[in-house]
């Protein structure tokens, strides 16, 4: 369970979240959206341990969270397999287990002859696969993502999504995921958050669409999004601390 109670952070004099309340149970799905600079980063970073509160608590359970960027970040210089296998052992797995996990992962993403490829020989989204595979052979219980597929061509970022989607549900991992892309995110969560001035807005498809499809709570997001992304006079201004 991550629980955040009345956090507050700031980098400098800048409040970017202010005084918010957030809980995340275990193997609850979970969008972030907001306008560039809103603070979805920041929040996954909070989630990760990687940032510390200027105050309220911020009370997480999971032990293994794991945060998987827009960019794959692979080795260059090692194989695809050792690329899965090194931050296994890393993390004391033994080498038998971990190029079993590593060969099981590299199948599920629909890489199963990648593993003796380098990272420069795959494409864009083979090595973005190639990541998913690094991330769930870590046996995450928190799988952060931080628009993992935005460098991605829609129909490939789509792919990557449902793929991502089902891994979560079988292993039951809790999931964070930031969108700009609110008709693919509401296929991947069952409630969103916005983030905008600071302040944590949620959005429970079953209430905020009267129980209507994900379609209509995905268009309402966008629209939500495009009010937000576009400054009008009481638009809510930053604060400084
Ligand atoms: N380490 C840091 N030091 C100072 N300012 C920071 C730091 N990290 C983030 N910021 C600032 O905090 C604000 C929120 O950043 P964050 O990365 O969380 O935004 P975001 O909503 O993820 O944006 P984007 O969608 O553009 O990635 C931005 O104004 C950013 O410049």
């Amino acid at each position: 369970m991550l629980e955040l109670k009345q956090v507050t952070l700031s980098f400098g004099r800048t409040k970017i979240l202010d005084a918010i309340d957030f809980r995340l149970e275990p193997g609850a799905r979970v969008g972030v959206l907001g306008s560039s600079g809103a603070g979805k980063s920041t929040l996954l970073k909070l989630a990760a341990g990687l940032l510390k509160p200027n105050s309220g608590h911020c009370l997480n359970s999971y032990r293994h969270p794991l945060l998987v960027f827009q960019e794959p970040r692979l080795l260059p210089w090692r194989s695809i397999q050792d690329n899965i296998e090194i931050p296994l052992r890393a993390s004391g797995v033994p080498k038998n287990e971990a190029r079993l996990r590593a060969t099981h992962w590299l199948e599920r993403v629909d890489l199963p002859d990648a593993g003796k490829a380098w990272p420069g020989e795959l494409s864009g989204g083979m090595a973005q696969r190639a990541a998913l595979a690094r991330a769930f052979a870590l046996q995450p219980d928190l799988l952060l993502l931080d628009e993992p597929f935005s460098a991605l061509d829609p129909a490939l970022r789509a792919a990557l999504s449902r793929l991502c989607t089902e891994c979560v549900k079988d292993t039951g991992a809790a999931l964070l995921c930031i969108s700009h892309h609110p008709h693919e995110l509401v296929e991947m969560v069952d409630r969103c958050v916005l983030i905008e001035g600071g302040q944590l807005q949620s959005f429970d498809f079953e209430n905020s669409t009267n129980g209507r499809s994900r379609e209509a709570a995905a268009h309402i997001l966008h629209q939500t999004l495009l009010r937000h992304e576009t400054p009008g006079p009481d638009q809510t201004k930053r604060t400084v601390a």
